[in-house]
């Protein structure tokens, strides 16, 4: 019997939906947020009805059923860091969606809504390859402060689903393979995938790594903390400049890349070399990434919304295209990812991970 899903894939600048019929999308739909539309919401639970409706207005428009629906599966979110895999929606790991156990982003609203959907048609309700998937090598977690660890918080399911399909289209295993992959969305995560794990990566919250539409990525320590302690700003307004407000954002007032093109192509110069020193900062991190790999490096892989913009792309390979050919899969695979990783539960294929 064939299994039909909904799929729910918040992210910082949008919300993806998407119904399958097994591996067979029927209809699909993202609704990109501006940062004043989210701006309205204290918190990111405080944007669970608004994400809710839009979900639910999508299933009506396309005069949709919701009670044909057999699993309800969501993006995971900032829970305690665990290894990849398919995780049923318990109270445990609601809990923990809910309090933001490793901080708070739009996709820990991915397992709390496709729970509440699911309990309200009586349906499972699943995530899988959450974005605190963990499996750095020891000597990636050090910082140099014992108490500040680095973490891996990243796009972990897009990033292990673009490289098995690198892979795939190779036609050799992604065990056998060593990529760099960059995934540039609201947030941006460069991983080193050695032989199948992700064994460092730039967190893509408040961590490391490079700028991104509305983060800021790496600031200099001391300055931040004169900042914090200058008695100018809350801890919230500090945290606001570094996720939510830094970045495109802080800049240009925008986190939509089409905009920042817009702009460019209007000869805004200022908008030009903020662009141009996006795209420094990702391939300092990729430079980063093929040292982690010891310059053995099969392919640099990049993904995410951005990379639908070839002139940053084609800028990115100006400069690091030295360390490995790129190849380039705009956008992502999330929503074929989270349905494939509940049918291989639901039929039994594979267990679920226990939270
Ligand atoms: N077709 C496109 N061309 C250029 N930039 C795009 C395109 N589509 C999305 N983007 C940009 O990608 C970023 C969002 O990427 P996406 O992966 O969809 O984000 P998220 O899932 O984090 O919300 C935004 O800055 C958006 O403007
Ligand atoms: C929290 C890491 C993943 C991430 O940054 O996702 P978005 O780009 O969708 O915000």
């Amino acid at each position: 019997m064939s299994v039909k899903s909904l799929i729910i894939n918040p992210g910082s600048t949008s919300t993806k939906i998407g119904v399958f019929e097994d591996e067979t999308l029927l209809f699909e739909e993202t609704l990109r947020h501006s940062t004043e539309e989210i701006a309205q919401y204290a918190s990111i639970v405080d944007q669970k009805d608004f994400r809710k409706q839009i979900i639910l207005d999508l299933l009506k428009e396309k005069d949709f059923d919701i009670r044909s629906l057999q699993v309800i599966v969501g993006r995971g979110g900032m829970l305690k860091p665990i290894p990849g895999g398919t995780y049923a929606v318990s109270d445990d790991l609601l809990h923990d969606l809910k309090i933001g156990k490793q901080g708070q982003h739009a996709s820990n609203l991915g397992g709390i809504l496709a729970r509440e959907i699911g309990d309200e048609i009586g349906v499972p309700s699943y995530i899988v390859d959450p974005v605190v998937v963990d499996e750095l090598m020891p000597i990636a977690r050090y910082s140099g402060v014992p108490e500040l660890p680095r973490t891996s918080v990243f796009h972990a399911l897009n990033q292990k689903a673009v490289a098995k399909r690198y892979a795939k289209e190779k036609g050799v295993s992604y065990e056998s393979l060593n990529l760099i992959v960059v995934h540039m969305g609201g947030g941006v995560s460069v991983g080193a995938h050695e032989k199948g794990r992700v064994i460092d990566v730039f967190n893509a919250l408040d961590g490391d790594g490079a700028f991104s539409p509305e983060r800021a990525g790496a600031v200099p320590s001391g300055a931040l903390i004169r900042m914090c302690f200058s008695g100018e700003y809350t801890e919230k307004e500090v945290y606001k400049k570094i996720v939510g407000g830094g970045g495109f954002n802080a800049y240009l007032g925008t986190n939509d890349m089409r905009d920042v093109a817009k702009m460019i192509d209007e000869g805004d110069t200022h908008a030009d070399e903020v662009r141009e020193a996006f795209i420094l900062q990702v391939c300092k991190n990729i430079g980063s990434m093929s040292c982690v790999l010891k310059g053995k490096v099969d392919a640099i892989i990049v993904t995410g919304g951005i990379a639908y913009n070839k002139a940053v792309v084609d800028k990115m390979e100006e400069r690091a295209g030295f360390i490995a050919p790129f190849t380039v899969y705009p956008g992502e695979d999330e929503l074929l990812a989270l349905a494939q990783g509940a049918l291989r539960v639901l039929n039994g294929e594979e267990k679920a991970m226990e939270y």
